[in-house]
C-alpha cells in the first residue's frame, strides 16, 4: 500500500480532549463493549464444550484473558501495537500504525487516549477479532451475534409493516405516475435513513428496536432531518447519463444488521422493482464490527429468516430478495477496506480495486455514522464546510450518505444552524435524534 497523507484538513477527532464525546466513548463506552464481549463468549461456553469439549473451554478462556488484557490496555492509555494473526489485513493496519508513530513522533504517543478516536475504536473491533481468531476452535465466533438477532427478532411487527407497504405498492398494476414514483422513492429512503437509528454500539449492545410502523412515523421526523438531498438523490438515479449499456447500478455500502438492514433491503427491492436500478450491490464488513455491523452471515440469515416468517408479505419480500441474488440481480461483496480504520479520501491510494468497483456504479449510498466518520474524517471541521470540500477528492461515483448523528462531526449546515441547536440540545450530534441525507455529484465526468 503507498503511503497516505494522515494530515489533510482539521484536526481529527480524539479522546486528548477531555470530557469530549469521544474520551468518554474511549473511557467508557468502549470497556463496556469489551466487558459484553467477555461475558458473551463466557454464556457460550457450554456450546463451545458441547461442540469442541476441552479445547472449546481452554479456547474460551484463552479469548476471554486476551480480550481482558486488552481492556486493561484501553482503560490505562497503554500504546497502541502491532497486530501478530496473520490475517490479510494485517499488514495495512501495522503501516497505518507506524504512519501515526511518524506523526506523533514515538511509539508511546500512539495511545488510545491521544490517537485519532476513529483510528482507536476501529483498531478495538480489530483487536477483539484478533482475540478469536487466535483462538481455535472458537475463532469463527461472532460475539455480536445475539444483539443482532435480537434486534431482528424485536422489530418485526415494523419489518412486517415495511414488507407489506412495499407488496401492497407492487400489487397496484397501474404504472406508477413518476410523481407517486418519486414520493414512494423519497418514504423508502427515509425509512432507510431512520433504520439508522437501530444501531447497538451507540448504545454499547442494549436494546434498540424498532416498535410501529416506520412509514407512518416519517412526517414527525421530518423536523430532524437537517440536511435534506434527496431530490438531488432522485435526480442522480433518474438522469438518463448512466451507463445504459449493462443497465444502472447502485451500490449500498451497508451498515447495521437487524431493523436497518431490512429497511435497505426493502429500499433496494423497489429500486429494482420498479426499475429504478437493474443491479445493487450491497458492501457488508468481513468480520464483526462496530457491535451491530453486517456480516455476510448476517446478511444471509436476514434473507433466510424474512423468508421462513409467518407472515405473507413478509415471506414473500425474502423470497423475492432469496431469487434476486440468485439471478445476480443483488450481489454481496465485502472488501478489507472496510474494516480498516482509513478516512474514505485515502481509499484510492489505499485500495485502488475498490475504488475502481465504486466506480462503475450510478449512485452510492453509505449507511450510517460510521461510514459519514470515514467520509469526513471524522474532524472538527466547521458546521458550514460544505460536504463536497471535506470529501477532499473522494468522488468514485454520485453518493449520498444516509446518517444519523451519533458523533460530533457535521458539515454542510446553514450559518448558526449548529450554533442553535449546540445551544438549544447540547448532545445533538450525539443522541440520533437528528440525520442528514446528504449528496455529492463528482466533479470530472467519470
Ligand atoms: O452504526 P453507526 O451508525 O455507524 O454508528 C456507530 C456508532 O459508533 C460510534 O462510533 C460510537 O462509538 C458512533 O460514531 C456511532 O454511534
Ligand atoms: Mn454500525
Amino acid at each position: 500500500m503507498a503511503s497516505a497523507k494522515l494530515n489533510h484538513g482539521a484536526s481529527p477527532l480524539s479522546a486528548k480532549v477531555v470530557g469530549s464525546f469521544a474520551y468518554l466513548t474511549v473511557k467508557d463506552r468502549m470497556p463496556t463493549i469489551i466487558t459484553k464481549v467477555i461475558d458473551s463468549i463466557h454464556r457460550n461456553k457450554n456450546k463451545f464444550f458441547e461442540e469442541y469439549g476441552e479445547d472449546g473451554i481452554e479456547a474460551e478462556k484463552r479469548a476471554i484473558s486476551f480480550l481482558s488484557k486488552l481492556r486493561n490496555e484501553v482503560q490505562t492509555d497503554k500504546p497502541i501495537l502491532e497486530l501478530t494473526d496473520g490475517l490479510r489485513d494485517v499488514d495495512a493496519w501495522n503501516q497505518h500504525l507506524q504512519r501515526h508513530q511518524t506523526v506523533q513522533g514515538s511509539k508511546e504517543s500512539v495511545s488510545w487516549f491521544k490517537s485519532p478516536w476513529l483510528y482507536v475504536e476501529c483498531y478495538m473491533y480489530r483487536r477483539i477479532q484478533e482475540a478469536i481468531w487466535l483462538n481455535p476452535p472458537i475463532n469463527e465466533f461472532d460475539v455480536f451475534n445475539e444483539g443482532k438477532t435480537q434486534s431482528f427478532f424485536e422489530s418485526q411487527q415494523a419489518t412486517i409493516a415495511l414488507c407489506t407497504f412495499l407488496e401492497t405498492l407492487k400489487k397496484d398494476k397501474d404504472i406508477p405516475s413518476k410523481n407517486l414514483l418519486f414520493d414512494n422513492f423519497i418514504k423508502l429512503l427515509q425509512v432507510s435513513l431512520w433504520g439508522n437509528k437501530c444501531d447497538l454500539s451507540i448504545s454499547a449492545g442494549q436494546e434498540n428496536y424498532q416498535k410501529d410502523s416506520p412509514v407512518e412515523a416519517l412526517p414527525n421526523l421530518k423536523p430532524f432531518v437537517l440536511v435534506d438531498d434527496s431530490h438531488m438523490v432522485w435526480a442522480a438515479l433518474t438522469s438518463s447519463k448512466s451507463n445504459t449499456v449493462s443497465g444502472k447500478r447502485v451500490d449500498i455500502v451497508l451498515d447495521n444488521a437487524g431493523f436497518e438492514l431490512v429497511t435497505d433491503l426493502v429500499l433496494a427491492d423497489f429500486l429494482v422493482s420498479f426499475c429504478l436500478a437493474d443491479e445493487i450491490h450491497f458492501h457488508g464488513k468481513s468480520f464483526p464490527w462496530f457491535v451491530s455491523d453486517v456480516t455476510a452471515k448476517d446478511f444471509e440469515w436476514t434473507i433466510r429468516q424474512t423468508m421462513a416468517a409467518n407472515h405473507k408479505w413478509m415471506s414473500k419480500c425474502g423470497v423475492q430478495w432469496k431469487k434476486y441474488l440468485k439471478d445476480g440481480v443483488w450481489s454481496y461483496h465485502d472488501h478489507p477496506f472496510w474494516t480498516l480504520p482509513h478516512e474514505f479520501c485515502d481509499m484510492a491510494v489505499d485500495a485502488p480495486d475498490l475504488y475502481t468497483k465504486l466506480k462503475g456504479a450510478d449512485l452510492i449510498l453509505f449507511k450510517g455514522d460510521l461510514n459519514y466518520r470515514k467520509l469526513t474524517g471524522d474532524r472538527d471541521w466547521d458546521f458550514t464546510v460544505s460536504f463536497d470540500t471535506v470529501l477532499r477528492g473522494f468522488e468514485p461515483s454520485p453518493l449520498c450518505s444516509l446518517r444519523t448523528l451519533k458523533a460530533n462531526v457535521q458539515v454542510g449546515l446553514q450559518p448558526g444552524q449548529g450554533e442553535r441547536l449546540t445551544s438549544q440540545e447540547p448532545n445533538w450530534m450525539t443522541s440520533g435524534k437528528y440525520a442528514v441525507i446528504q449528496f455529492h455529484m463528482p466533479h470530472v465526468e467519470q
